[in-house]
């Protein structure tokens, strides 16, 4: 199992209480496969991602990331986990306006001390695979939005990461790019065996993900495998 929560629980400051953001939570995912997390809003679907990506410290629980507890380990430790085991695909895209495609994920490298010059060709791998070839030296007003998510995603697995977690990657898109940004990252999950979550509101198309875990008041209610 690439990514293991184990009776994770995370509560926030709520006045003179504790809101439970986490209840208990366990999931397993194993290299190669995709969960999806659904439920409603609120329900600590963001909570679960930000956990997983050791963003943030649960209250109880064991976080284990390619084998790895995030427990022991320090902060430095843990951003460097996160640099190079976790890549992370936010909803927005966040590209730099003045980037070419090529050099968003070129960037990462540099985040990361890897040489740049040497990135480039990992970068251009990527965006083929994403099927943005023919589009590396184009800066984001030049791409459509499923194109600038399409480079997003490329960037988020630009240090080879273990786990891929994904922040609503479909809620900009219309039902077709959604479709094929679904398509995408199951194939780059296969390929590239990464143990990847998927936080969605869309439930179209989970038939094709590997497993779906419903969350709801920071539990996961049901667990699903496809
Ligand atoms: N930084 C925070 N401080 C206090 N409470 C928080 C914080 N972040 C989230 N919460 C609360 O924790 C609970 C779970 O939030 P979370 O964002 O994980 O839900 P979600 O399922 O991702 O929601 P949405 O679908 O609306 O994004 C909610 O009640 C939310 O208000």
């Amino acid at each position: 199992m690439t990514l293991i929560l184990t009776d994770v629980t995370l509560t926030y400051p709520d006045g003179d209480a504790r809101l439970t953001a986490l209840d208990r939570v366990s999931l397993e995912v194993p290299a190669g496969s995709l969960t999806a997390v659904v439920g409603p809003s609120g329900s600590g679907k963001s909570s679960l991602l930000a956990v997983a990506a050791t963003l943030v410290t649960p209250d109880r629980g064991q976080v284990v990331v390619a084998g790895t507890d995030t427990a022991a380990l320090g902060r430095a430790e843990q951003a460097a986990l996160r640099r190079e085991r976790v890549g992370i695909v936010f909803q927005q895209p966040n590209l730099l306006p003045s980037l070419t495609a090529a050099e968003q994920l070129q960037a990462m490298a540099h985040l990361s001390g890897r040489p740049v010059r040497a990135a480039r060709g990992r970068a251009l791998e990527l965006l083929d695979a994403v099927g943005l070839a023919d589009k590396a030296d184009r800066r984001p007003h030049q791409l459509s939005g499923g194109q600038r998510q399409r480079v997003n995603i490329a960037r988020a697995l630009m240090n080879e990461p273990a786990v891929l977690l994904v922040d609503e990657p479909t809620s900009a898109l219309d039902h077709e790019r959604g479709a094929a940004v679904l398509d995408l990252l199951i194939g780059l999950t296969r390929t590239r065996s990464t143990a990847t979550v998927m936080v969605t509101h869309d439930r179209a198309h989970l038939d094709r993900v590997d497993a779906t875990a419903a969350m709801e008041d920071g539990r996961l209610t049901a667990l699903a495998r496809t």
